[in-house]
């Protein structure tokens, strides 16, 4: 039988439960609290570490009693140290400390304070009218977990133990604790460390290798290179092997894969052949034109690769080379003249090239009998839908230029960590290779006799994923609830920093890394005794937080690289993908992967970041527990050394650092009936979560109270005259909004095939998602138009229904979709508007129905109603926000 738990059904999330400033006990809560003492005979399911933890259930509370472990890596210079304590050391719950803050909480100002403790107070007054409204909607975060809430959980019905069942299920899957989480992952305290290697290196030296040997010394003395990498000396003897073949240079990440081909291509330009000795052919500008042509995805990649080059040429070795970048963002006309007097090698992003070709004719001119190479950065990005078109576009210009050429007299060189199969596919269309062959050239990784093949043979994996990897990356995910993704993320900073240490974060929009770089920027520092720090944020003055992504101005982009590579202690920078490929960012020790990247090859690239040229690095996966599956995917991609990183361990030592405030969370929201009764070491971690969740709460609330009044003012002072054009909404508040919104648009359009199963919208908590953000509640936007149609729509779902024939009712018929049931991700639309509308509407027919449900039947129908409504949004498509 069809169970509610198949058909992906979800409570409906309703605003979350937050404790407000200064509450108090009464009565409401001693029973909760009475019904939590119930809730630990009867189970296992925990309530999550956000709302009022007033569940006693010591299975999932209780912490290892282990020593502290310590793990440290051999070499203090190329290793990071991961200490992990199973056991947090109980805090000093000394009355003072509390009431220093409650002191310094109280310096609010009182009507902000009132306004929050209003809004609270609104808020659960909407979630208890939500409780006996129509929708009979289930509380998404009641004060006491509903498996233990024997009086509000609506009480089954006779032959409804499947319901019982589904709402455990629903608790296990949303509302599970940290301990439990760990359980599920397989996290133990133990972790990894990653060491420092050299099996990216060579047995040769330079000198081996037959390039000139001004270059060698230079590489030595200027560069600090000792001896090539293993695919530098192959990817230079395959050039010299194979002077008129097409290349693909293909080799983890950090494996130094651009000074592989520049140094090549820089001999031959220079010298006209491979050799340690021998004449340079000096060329005037004119004389030489352009060269090469070398495509890169990104502005911030291919500035960075015009400065190796740059470098390379003034080694006394190349002088009269003269390299040129055109990068968006630059001046079109200083680059005009810049191409009028001629650059030997142009280093370009596709789209300021494209623009040139079609409207600088001195680039074709230059180009004319002289382009010999055409190198692609990253060629797998540069070659799919984003940017295929253009670079296309290129090639086909480029060739037209020269179409009177017989001899085959260009020459691709595609460079890339991951080499999927669509990138061979693309490789052998004959726009791209000519009539040359393609020769392959692998990284250390590969196995013996594979090199020199061509594109197609000896693949070691279907994929080409399995040497894109540094072997000494240390790899972890972390298993983590929505509503503590938030607090999880700064824990884990937390330690970092304490630490010293470097991180990016990637994040999946511009609008989330907005947001959380002004909240972090926002929040008040984590550290005691850091008031002299209040410019600096949430890390105080132990770490600078920096943010990257592609709508942040081009001049600024280089600025925030500079000072981000430029500071000497812990930094954090939070980013999207456009720092994912090729950047070599100073000293970094982790990247996290906050969400979950769209690509599996741009998990490679990601995780690239770090450990590079050998050196020790580490990174963290954060994952759903409904998004386990990703692990899968990513092992038949031959990633398969992820190891779980322990949330309860992670939780506790951000409550170890920051001691006041974990204090202060155990005093806002976690008293409850067991304060001193349970020992409240073993939950101190989720004490962490408590404060720091609320502190972002009450920032983002602060933030939008103190703009409505500013404006409220503003308007007053200019009397009839027009409003003022200010927002009527905090910084803070309109971030998170449409940084929720972004996310979720962005979730729901997750790529590739493999893993767009495991991103469904349909599994997430709208209201989790929500506080993720720091937000109480889903936007109203989002909610109000929801409700709005919500009634309407279900009348016309019910009349739908009932019209249907019986037999089509509940009948699987095959995987058909006649009945319209059987393959509901088909019929659920992908696009950006239905995505978050699917999440809306979901948010109706997810809650498992339990007995006394007047519509019982509308219970049953729920996967019908599911369906019709899909329907009805592709209908609305346009409508949706
Ligand atoms: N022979 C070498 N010895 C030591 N370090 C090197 C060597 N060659 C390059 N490096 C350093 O290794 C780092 C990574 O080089 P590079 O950017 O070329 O890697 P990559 O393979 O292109 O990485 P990605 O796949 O991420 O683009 C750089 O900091 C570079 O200076």
């Amino acid at each position: 039988m069809t169970t509610l738990d198949d058909l992906n059904i979800v409570v409906a999330p309703v605003q979350a439960k937050v404790q407000p400033i200064n509450r108090k006990k009464n009565n409401k809560y001693e029973k909760r609290r009475r019904k939590a003492k119930i809730a630990k005979e009867e189970g296992n399911v925990s309530t999550a570490a956000t709302t009022a933890p007033t569940t006693t259930d010591s299975s999932t509370t209780t912490v290892t009693k282990t020593e502290p472990q310590k793990v440290t890596a051999p070499s203090k210079e190329n290793t990071h140290e991961i200490t992990v304590e199973e056991k947090t050391t109980p805090a000093e719950t000394t009355p003072n400390s509390t009431e220093k803050k409650v002191d310094d909480s109280s310096a609010e100002p009182k009507a902000v304070k009132e306004d929050i403790a209003k809004r609270d107070k609104h808020s659960r007054k909407k979630q208890d009218s939500t409780e006996i409204s129509d929708d009979k909607v289930t509380p998404e975060e009641p004060a006491v977990p509903l498996k233990a809430s024997r009086r509000n959980r609506p009480k089954p019905q006779e032959g409804t133990e499947e319901s019982e069942e589904d709402h455990a299920k629903y608790l296990a899957k949303y509302h599970a604790r940290p301990m439990e989480l760990d359980r599920r992952s397989g996290a133990r305290g133990v972790t990894r460390v990653s060491k420092a290697s050299s099996h990216i290196f060579d047995a040769q030296e330079w000198d081996s290798l037959n390039i000139n040997s001004r270059m060698t010394e230079s590489l030595k003395s200027r560069f600090e290179l000792s001896s090539p990498t293993g695919i530098q000396a192959k990817t230079i003897q395959t050039f010299q092997d194979n002077p008129e073949n097409n290349v693909l240079v293909h080799s983890e990440t950090g494996s130094g894969k651009t000074l592989a081909y520049l140094l090549p291509i820089l001999q031959l330009l220079g010298y006209g052949g491979f050799s340690k000795t021998g004449d340079a052919k000096k060329k005037t500008r004119k004389e030489l034109g352009t060269k090469c042509l070398i495509l890169c995805p990104t502005r911030e990649l291919a500035s960075q690769t015009l400065q190796v080059l740059e470098k390379l040429c003034q080694a006394n070795f190349a002088g009269w080379i003269v390299p040129g970048g055109l990068l968006g963002g630059d001046s079109r006309n200083s680059e005009k003249s810049r191409i009028r007097k001629g650059l030997g090698v142009i280093v370009a992003t596709p789209g300021r090239l494209l623009d040139h070709l079609q409207k600088t004719e001195s680039l074709l001119l230059n180009l004319k009998g002289k382009l010999e190479w055409l190198v692609l950065d990253e060629a797998d990005r540069l070659l799919d839908m984003g940017l295929g078109d253009q670079v296309r576009q290129i090639v086909q210009i480029v060739r037209s230029n020269e179409a009177s050429k017989s001899k085959a007299w260009l020459r691709s060189v595609l460079i890339s960590a991951t080499v999927t199969q669509s990138v061979q596919d693309l490789a052998s269309e004959r726009i791209l290779c000519g009539d040359q062959k393609w020769i392959w050239v692998k990284g250390a990784k590969s196995k013996p006799g594979q090199d020199g093949g061509a594109i197609g043979d000896n693949v070691e994996t279907d994929n080409g994923y399995s040497a894109s990897t540094p072997k000494q990356l240390a790899q972890f995910h972390i298993s983590v609830t929505a509503k503590l993704r938030l607090a999880t993320l700064v824990a884990f900073l937390v330690q970092r920093v304490k630490k010293g240490e470097r991180v990016v974060v990637f994040m999946g929009t511009c609008a989330t890394v907005d947001y959380h770089y002004e909240l972090f920027k926002a929040s008040e520092s984590l550290w005691e005794n850091d008031s002299d720090s209040d410019s600096y944020g949430l890390f105080g003055s132990k770490a600078r937080v920096f943010k990257l992504h592609g709508s942040v101005a081009h001049s600024r982009r280089n600025q925030v690289l500079k000072n981000f590579n430029g500071m000497k202690e812990s930094a954090i920078l939070l980013s999207t993908d456009v720092s994912a490929r090729g950047l070599n960012l100073k000293g970094i020790d982790w990247t996290v992967q906050y969400d979950p990247p769209c690509e599996i090859s741009d998990y490679v690239h990601r995780v690239g970041r770090v450990a590079r040229a050998g050196k020790a690095g580490h990174s963290l996966l954060f994952l759903l527990p409904s998004e386990r599956a990703y692990l899968d995917v990513l092992k038949t991609m031959g990633i398969d050394e992820l190891t779980p990183l322990s949330l309860s361990s992670t939780l506790n030592q951000a409550a170890s650092a920051c001691k006041s405030l974990s204090l202060e969370g155990m005093k806002n929201g976690g008293g409850g009936s067991n304060f001193g009764k349970e020992k409240p070491s073993s939950r101190l971690g989720e004490y962490f979560a408590i404060e720091i969740q609320r502190r972002f709460e009450d920032c983002v609330i602060k933030d939008d109270i103190e703009a409505k009044k500013d404006k409220k003012e503003k308007d007053k002072k200019r009397k009839r005259k027009k409003e003022s054009s200010m927002k009527n909404e905090g910084l803070l508040m309109g971030l998170a909004r449409d940084a929720f919104m972004s996310f979720l648009r962005a979730y729901s359009t997750k790529k590739e095939a493999a893993v767009r199963s495991i991103f469904s919208a349909r599994a997430l908590h709208v209201g989790h998602v929500a506080r993720s953000f720091a937000l109480k509640e889903p936007p109203k936007s989002l909610v109000s138009k929801h409700r709005q149609n919500k009634k309407e729509q279900e009348q016309e779902n019910m009349d739908a229904e009932a019209n249907k024939p019986k037999s089509l009712a509940f009948h699987s018929s095959g995987g058909s979709n006649a009945a319209g049931r059987d393959d509901e991700e088909d019929v659920i639309p992908e696009s950006y508007d239905n995505a978050v509308k699917e999440i809306e509407e979901t948010r109706v027919f997810k809650r498992p129905k339990f007995g006394g449900d007047k519509d019982g039947g509308k219970a049953r129908n729920a996967k019908s109603l599911l369906l019709a409504n899909a329907f009805k949004m592709q209908n609305n498509l346009m409508d949706s926000m």
